[in-house]
């Protein structure tokens, strides 16, 4: 059988996430820091471990099948790959950002301006979009210093908590892309049998994250009520208890609205809720 390759960061904010997700999927690999291929003992599958700004040329000119790599880098090397699937981590933002004191407020500011940025292409296509000529200077990081050491006068850089650009006196202005992590693979690797169970793998672990295990106590007569607050990956289960009139309800629920939907149960009549991860859901 065909051995495919994966492609994930060797080092920095993917790596870790990439890792805990394969492994997740039921992989069985060394993570030796020092080696730079990894082969899967379970599944016809060899781990490269490579700088994220390489993985998408990797995948596209066929040497990994597959990677993971954020939708930043994606679209700064212009590669043509399938997006497969999304993968919730490694989420930013590519912004604009000014000094704190800077006379740019609105993006027609920035003509005649320069932007320090170690993203020129996608930089430059959202200037071109948006009608703003402004000089461009590429930089290969440490972004957010350029402004203080009079290299430009306003800066594109990726963005989470937004601390690194408070610690250096600038301010967001403007958004640019937002980026998560996604698994690419070469055009068409999609159709391949391997690589339509990795991606089921990857969408029970991801699903399973979102949701949570909850298995509460009710009187009967509340059930009606608290049946309504209920999805369920079908529909929830029904059990009785040992005590008579009293029912025990088992099912899974959002993690988003999680804490709403636990109030309107208790609001409902429900009792000793007891809630638990899962760890995988598959349909
Ligand atoms: N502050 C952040 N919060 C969340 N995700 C981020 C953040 N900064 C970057 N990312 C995402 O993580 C990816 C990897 O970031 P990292 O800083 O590790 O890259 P790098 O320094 O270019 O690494 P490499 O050594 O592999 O080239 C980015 O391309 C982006 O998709
Ligand atoms: O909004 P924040 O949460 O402060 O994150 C933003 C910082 O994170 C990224 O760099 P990273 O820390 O990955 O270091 P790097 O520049 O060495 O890649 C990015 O380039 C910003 O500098
Ligand atoms: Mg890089």
């Amino acid at each position: 059988m065909k051995t495919l390759k994966i492609a994930i960061q060797k080092s920095g904010r993917l790596n870790e996430k990439s890792v805990e997700l394969l492994k997740n999927c039921g992989l069985n690999f060394e993570n030796y820091k020092s080696s730079l291929i990894s082969p899967v003992s379970n599944f016809p599958l060899e781990i490269l471990f490579l700088r994220d700004d390489d993985i998408p040329e990797y995948v596209q000119d066929g040497i990994a099948d597959l990677g993971i790599v954020g939708e930043n880098v994606i679209q700064e090397t212009e590669v043509i790959v399938s997006y497969l699937q999304k993968l919730g981590f490694g989420k930013c933002s590519l912004k604009l950002a000014v000094p704190n004191n800077s006379d740019i407020v609105n993006l027609t500011d920035l003509n005649n301006r320069s932007i320090a940025t170690t993203y020129p292409v996608i930089l430059g296509k959202f200037l071109q979009k948006n009608g703003i000529n402004a000089d461009i200077r590429t930089i290969s990081g440490s972004v957010e210093i350029s402004p203080g050491l009079g290299l430009s006068d306003a800066i594109c850089d990726l963005v989470s908590t937004g601390g690194t650009l408070k610690s250096n006196g600038l301010k967001p202005f403007g958004d640019v892309m937002s980026s998560e992590a996604v698994l690419i693979g070469r055009k068409g690797i999609e159709n391949e049998i391997l690589v339509q169970e990795l991606i089921q793998r990857i969408q029970s672990v991801l699903r399973a994250k979102e949701t949570k295990y909850v298995v509460l106590n009710a009187p009967k007569e509340n059930l009606t009520d608290i049946l309504k607050l209920l999805p369920g990956v079908k529909s929830p289960s029904v059990v009785s208890l040992a005590e008579e009139g009293w029912v025990a309800v088992h099912t899974v629920i959002p993690e988003r609205d999680f804490w709403d939907r636990i109030s309107q149960l208790k609001q409902a009549g429900a009792q000793g809720i007891v809630v638990m991860p899962i760890e995988k859901i598959i349909l």
